[in-house]
């Protein structure tokens, strides 16, 4: 399993009149499989998530994920950190499902006719298998996450960071997705309000006013949590 490791990591972001301090000085040692993060709207948890590939700067203080600096080895950071965004329009790039996820492969597989070969594939293992020339603007919210999930998993990363996953999906197809993710073998990174998911992992962090609040023992953070909403 891979380590996150986060060391007296600030972040702030410039505003009108002066700098807002949006995450605290956060210490934190990631290793379980699945973590999630939870915690009220604005509360800072994609800010966290967003640190761990680079997205968001730390303003002082260093992300470290198997020992790489996220500030010094961004490159190589985000081949092992994929990233999963709540909203999948905001990473279907191509025009066809087959061409996204053959996007993902470029560096597996150099030869074209060979990774959209691979590309159908991969389709076919997300229940994807007709989709190939479907435009990725024209699929339903589970079928276009689907994709971006299949895509990102295509990278084969060592870490998944997936922001919101199941926000925008019906019952049925958040179950599907949630589940998905939590078998995945990779380590999850979460975040989420379906504290359902989010009780199905290892550890869980409440995330407050810019710092973690509670972590740990899932039940227990969300007790905690529903308490005090
Ligand atoms: N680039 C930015 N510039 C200014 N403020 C920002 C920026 N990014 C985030 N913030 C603010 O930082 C706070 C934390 O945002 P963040 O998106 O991390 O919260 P969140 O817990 O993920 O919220 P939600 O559950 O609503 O998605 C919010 O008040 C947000 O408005």
């Amino acid at each position: 399993m891979s380590g996150i490791r986060l060391e007296q990591v600030t972040v702030s972001v410039p505003t009108h009149d002066g700098d807002r301090r949006i995450l605290e000085e956060t210490s934190l040692e990631l290793t379980e499989r699945r973590i999630a993060l939870v915690g009220p709207n604005g509360s800072g948890k994609s800010t966290l998530a967003r640190l761990l590939n680079g997205l968001v700067p730390a303003t002082t203080g260093r992300v470290l994920v198997d020992g790489l600096d996220v500030a010094r080895e961004g490159r190589e950071v985000r081949r092992r950190v994929g990233f999963m965004f709540t909203d999948p329009a905001a990473q279907l790039v191509m025009p066809t499902a087959r061409e996204d996820v053959a996007l993902s492969l470029r560096r597996t597989h150099p030869d074209k006719a060979e990774r959209l070969a691979a590309a159908d594939r991969v389709l076919a293992d997300f229940g994807l298998g007709g989709f190939g020339d479907r435009s990725v603007h024209g699929l339903s919210g589970g079928e276009g996450q689907l994709l971006a999930l299949a895509g990102v998993l295509a990278t084969e990363p060592s870490v998944l960071v997936a922001d919101e996953p199941t926000t925008l999906l019906d019952l049925g197809n958040s179950r599907r997705i949630g589940d998905l993710l939590l078998g995945l073998p990779q380590q999850l990174v979460l975040v989420t309000h379906d504290l359902e998911l989010a009780a199905r992992c290892d550890r869980v962090l409440l995330v407050r006013s810019g710092r973690v609040e509670r972590d740990g023992d899932p039940a227990d953070v969300i007790d905690h949590y529903r308490v005090t909403a």
